[in-house]
């Protein structure tokens, strides 16, 4: 798998390097290049904005730039196979399910946007011709594109076949199917008692049945009372 980032803040990147997605980097389970978006500009001062048309605060990022990248570091052929990742606040809520469909991809280019966002010709001609995904990490809004660039790269490496040393403690996290889209249950490791705060008898019974059902049924209670909204969807295992 090849990561590309295209920022005009190319160092938040540099952190990959030291990360878990630094070690399949070195595997060579993935690439990583991140590109300075103002090494396509051809001006003194290497802009990257203007004004936005129709007026209002703050300033858009112009398309020229975008568009002598993409022609370099992915090329002028169409081509589907090629995932191309827009965070923004008015994306599509980026999801596990989400992840694991990215973790497939031999190709993902991250744009990220900065200032008020990007001239939308862009995300037009970047759907003209690769797969495009306008992503939201959370109803929230951040300065920029890299720290959700960041995020969705390591929920999807973390999925490629041959990067977790043990997949199957994947089948057991919150969101994974495995989970029937409940919340994990909470996890305990000795000592036994710990300021005066004990590990749950059950889990110290060896009885693997009541084990796994005090499990189910505290995912279930997390799940109610954190995330009703995950109950009523189909995959969940409580309705
Ligand atoms: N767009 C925009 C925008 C609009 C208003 C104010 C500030 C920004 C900053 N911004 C510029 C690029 C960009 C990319 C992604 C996010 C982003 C994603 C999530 N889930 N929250 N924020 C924000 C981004």
């Amino acid at each position: 798998m090849r990561l590309d980032y295209l920022s005009i803040f190319p160092a938040y990147f540099d952190v990959l390097d030291i990360s878990l997605v630094g070690k399949a980097a070195i595997n060579g389970l993935v690439e990583i290049h991140a590109h300075d978006l103002r090494d396509w500009t051809h001006d003194r001062h290497r802009t990257v904005d203007d004004t936005p048309c129709g007026g209002g605060a703050g300033m858009v990022m112009k398309p020229d730039p975008w568009g002598e990248a993409f022609d370099e570091i992915i090329g002028t052929e169409s081509d589907p196979s090629v995932h191309v990742i827009f965070p923004a606040p008015s994306g599509t809520p980026f999801t596990q399910s989400a992840a694991a469909e990215l973790s497939s991809a031999q190709r993902i280019v991250f744009c990220c946007g900065r200032y008020e966002g990007i001239d939308h010709r862009v995300i037009d001609y970047a759907r003209s011709m690769w797969t495009v995904h306008e992503v939201s990490l959370g109803d929230y809004v951040l300065n920029g594109g890299e720290v959700a660039a960041l995020a969705i790269t390591e929920a999807v490496v973390r999925l490629v076949p041959g990067f977790m040393g043990n997949p199957e403690s994947l089948a057991e996290e919150s969101f994974s199917a495995g989970q029937d889209g409940l919340l994990e249950y909470p996890l305990f490791t000795r000592p036994v008692s710990w300021r005066g705060l004990d590990v749950p008898e059950v889990l110290m019974s060896g009885h693997h049945g009541r084990i796994a059902s005090w499990r189910r049924d505290e995912s279930v209670r997390l799940t109610r009372e954190r995330r009703p909204d995950l109950t009523d969807s189909d995959s969940s295992g409580i309705h």
